[in-house]
């Protein structure tokens, strides 16, 4: 599946350009942070690499190879709940990859353990908090041991302490093996998380850095700029 290689990815609904020709290659390893200005076509651009969305042009090369049938996940905001338990949530996702329901059921139990929702399994899913069911959304993805995995804004709007945890769960799912490229709005986390930065704008990757680079020395006004529109935020309290 790596390299991965977007090639002038365009994405024109109605002629509109929300994404104007994306360059951007990602190796196996790390999480890469996707950070730019709010319509820079951020989310566009994961859900088109998750296959949610059909580029108007470009190519995507899967690492020499056809795009996989499994091994891509993706976790939104606001994730959405099946009507049905925790744990049935979880081992849900098994199912395409024809495990069977009983080791369907303990490798989901696990998993909730590690996401430290095990106490809730039983519970109705649709009944947890924001920030619970963010982790239970993260718990969907990981059982299925992703190659790549898309976040997008998945703390959005979760409380310091529910971000900790999740900040905790994707390093965790990162030291598992899986690729993470992840969207994100608080520049903290980015520095953070991340092993490198795509800041994009206007539908373009701008800069492709990592993080150290990118904020000590970005490479463009403009992104000069949006660090500094957002570090005082950060660095108030
Ligand atoms: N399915 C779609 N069809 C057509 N246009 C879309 C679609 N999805 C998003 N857009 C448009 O693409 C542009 C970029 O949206 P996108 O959600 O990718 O921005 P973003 O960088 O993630 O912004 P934010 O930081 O606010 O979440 C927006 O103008 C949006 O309206």
């Amino acid at each position: 599946m790596f390299p991965l290689r977007l090639c002038d990815i365009r994405f024109q609904p109605n002629g509109r350009s929300v994404l104007d020709g994306i360059e951007l290659e990602l190796g196996g390893e790390g999480i890469t942070l996707v950070l730019g200005p709010n319509g820079a076509g951020k989310s566009v651009l994961l859900r088109t690499i998750c296959g949610l969305l059909e580029p108007t042009g470009g190519r995507i090369d899967w690492g020499g190879g056809a795009r996989p049938h499994l091994g891509v996940m993706m976790v939104f905001q606001h994730p959405m709940m099946l009507r049905a338990s925790v744990l049935e949530n979880v081992a849900l996702a098994l199912k395409p990859h024809g495990i069977p329901r009983v080791e369907r059921r303990r490798r989901a139990a696990r998993m909730l353990d590690r996401v430290g929702l095990l106490a809730r399994a039983s519970e109705s899913a649709r009944l947890l908090s924001g920030g619970e069911q963010q982790r239970l959304a993260l718990a969907r993805a990981w059982v299925t041991a992703p190659r790549l995995l898309l976040l997008d804004e998945p703390t959005a709007s979760l409380d310091p302490s529910a971000t900790a945890e999740v900040e905790r769960i994707v390093r965790e799912i990162r030291t598992d093996g899986t690729r993470i490229l992840m969207t994100t709005h608080n520049l903290g986390q980015a520095t953070r998380l991340g092993d490198d930065v795509v800041f994009m704008s206007a539908g373009r990757v701008r800069e492709h850095a990592s993080v150290q680079r990118f904020f000590s020395r970005p490479a463009s006004d403009e992104a000069r700029l949006f660090i500094q529109g957002e570090l005082p935020w950060r660095m108030t309290f």
